[in-house]
């Protein structure tokens, strides 16, 4: 298989992944309507350049955290199927950066968005 080839099947594994997520795991579908709420608000809003950077990247590290945090929870059920301490500790570990991401998000939008109405 030449270069390109292998390249393009390893863009297509990427994209399967992203569908997984989508489609399978409902934080990740809280996740999307959360990204698209903000977006639109961006948009309906005129918020500046640099708050849009801002805003990118602080939903770019939610669906991060969501990502790892889902992959980790297959690794974890593939690699250990019966229970656990310690895999129910990297499960909530995991769970937990989620929700502190998004936590942080929340606030970030706040304070990007709430100067736009008030
Ligand atoms: N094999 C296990 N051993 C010990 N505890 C586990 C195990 N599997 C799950 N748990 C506990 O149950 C919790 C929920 O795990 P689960 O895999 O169902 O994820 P979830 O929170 O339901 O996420 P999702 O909604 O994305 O499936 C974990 O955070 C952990 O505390």
């Amino acid at each position: 298989m030449s270069w390109l080839a292998q390249r393009i099947e390893s863009f297509g594994h990427a994209i399967r992944g992203v569908r997984t997520l989508l489609l399978e795991e409902h934080h990740a579908q809280l996740h999307l309507l959360a990204t698209l709420i903000a977006l639109t608000a961006g948009g309906l809003l005129g918020i500046s350049r640099a708050d849009w950077q801002v805003l990118i990247l602080t939903i770019a590290m939610v669906w991060l955290a969501e990502g790892l945090n889902t992959a980790l929870e297959h690794l974890c059920d593939a690699a250990v199927p019966e229970h656990h301490s310690l895999i129910g500790k990297a499960k909530d570990v995991a769970a937990g950066s989620v929700l502190i991401t998004a936590g942080f998000a929340v606030v970030m939008g706040a304070l990007i968005f709430l100067p736009y109405i008030f």
